[in-house]
């Protein structure tokens, strides 16, 4: 594992800066099966993502999934590639861009942003880094997961932990745990929803699909389900829309196993035999679009709901640039950096003075 000295950590005499870290998933560099393969060994060899016994996965993994699954992933991710690269990760790198702009806007040019995938590149460890280059000695880390799960959450908490391990003079550290209720974030979905009813008129059913996990997750007390539902009721209550005309479900299953159901593929082919013409879906869980929504849902679900009957499918983007959501990403980042940001910032010349009386007093005795 890499090592992150030789020290000193931090540049003694420099100011002291405030580091934003956003972190998402991870994808891979390229849409081929030889670029899948590396990554998906990554992000399926994390205990926090597959939860069963080590030796009998590592069979699994090494001997079937990684020679079958990275050709047809590949071939997914090649539908929705975008000239910049993949989805996921230009729209991370974007809402970085322009967090950095808003938030310095709003303290004053006081916080460093970086950003960082999960799974892949650019790395935790290399961004904590370059923010530690930064003199960053105080960094709040923000998983762009509006629920916390496990299999997310945590997994960048573990890795964040993991990397420090090799550090000597630690940051203070602090996370944003899940923003699944943000009035901000909320309202950016809502707005998201009208704009495009405006457009094209109401559907007869609006399904908000979120990313699946293991149900056996939720019986072990992951909050992952009722933070996903505690989402769908606000948006739901800020749209003024029937109850009866929402669905929330869960998509992307992996394995055999029982995952958080009402499936989404499922239910759109079910609500397209019964004679619904019309359906609009959203994917609040995710904050930028990428495999799971543009292929999953956009093409797949699209797909499977026209072909059983239905007449009118359309996908609402996710919040990706969005000015109200990089608002209020802002305002979210503002309210956790809290105290940190009413600190009185050192300068040279006031680190400077400090080491002069420092020097003056050692001269005294
Ligand atoms: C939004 C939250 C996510 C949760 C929760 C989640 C759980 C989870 N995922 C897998 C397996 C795979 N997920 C894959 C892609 C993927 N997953 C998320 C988000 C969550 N996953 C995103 C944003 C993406 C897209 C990445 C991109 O590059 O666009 C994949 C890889 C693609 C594929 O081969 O299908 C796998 C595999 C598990 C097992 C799991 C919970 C236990
Ligand atoms: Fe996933
Ligand atoms: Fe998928």
């Amino acid at each position: 594992m890499a090592r992150y000295w030789p020290e000193p950590d931090y540049k003694h005499g420099t100011p002291a800066r405030k580091g934003v870290l956003l972190v998402n998933l991870g994808t891979p560099e390229a849409p081929t099966a030889q670029a899948l393969r590396p990554y998906l060994k990554q992000f399926l060899s994390d205990p926090r993502v597959v939860e069963i016994p080590r030796a009998l996965w590592w069979i699994i993994l090494n001997g079937i999934i990684l020679n079958t699954r990275p050709a047809k992933s590949a071939a997914k991710y090649a539908s929705v590639w975008m000239d910049a690269g993949s989805p996921l990760k230009v729209h991370t790198e974007r809402q970085a861009k322009l967090l950095d702009g808003y938030l310095n806007a709003a303290t004053g040019g006081d916080v460093e942003v970086a950003w960082a995938m999960r799974y892949g590149a650019p790395s935790i460890p290399d961004a904590l880094q370059e923010l530690r280059a930064r003199n960053c000695t105080r960094i709040l880390v923000v998983p762009l997961y509006p629920q916390f799960a496990g299999s997310t959450t945590a997994s960048v908490m573990d890795e964040v932990a993991r990397c420090m391990l090799h550090w000597r003079n630690l940051p203070e550290i602090r996370y944003v745990r899940s923003f699944q209720d943000d009035p901000g974030y909320i309202a950016a979905i809502a707005q998201s929803v009208r704009e495009n009813w405006v457009k094209h008129g109401e559907p007869d059913r609006l399904l908000m699909s979120f990313h699946g996990v293991p149900r056996r997750t939720l019986d072990l007390g992951d909050p992952y389900h009722c933070e996903c539902h505690k989402t769908a009721r606000l948006v739901a209550e800020s749209l003024d829309f029937p109850a009866e005309r929402i669905l929330v479900t869960f998509q992307s299953r992996f394995g055999k196993a029982e995952w958080l159901k009402p499936y989404t593929q499922p239910t759109l082919e079910k609500l397209a035999r019964e004679g619904v013409k019309r359906v609009d879906v959203i994917c609040p869980g995710f904050v930028s679009d990428c495999l799971e929504t543009l292929e999953e849902i956009a093409i797949e679900c699209k797909e499977a709901f026209l072909t059983h009957g239905g007449s009118t499918f359309h996908y609402i983007p996710c919040l990706n640039e969005r000015h109200d959501w990089i608002t209020a990403l802002t305002d979210l980042t503002r309210c956790h950096l809290g105290n940190w940001l009413d600190t009185t910032t050192d300068t040279p010349e006031s680190l400077a003075a400090a080491r002069q009386h420092a020097l003056d007093l050692g001269a005294k005795q």
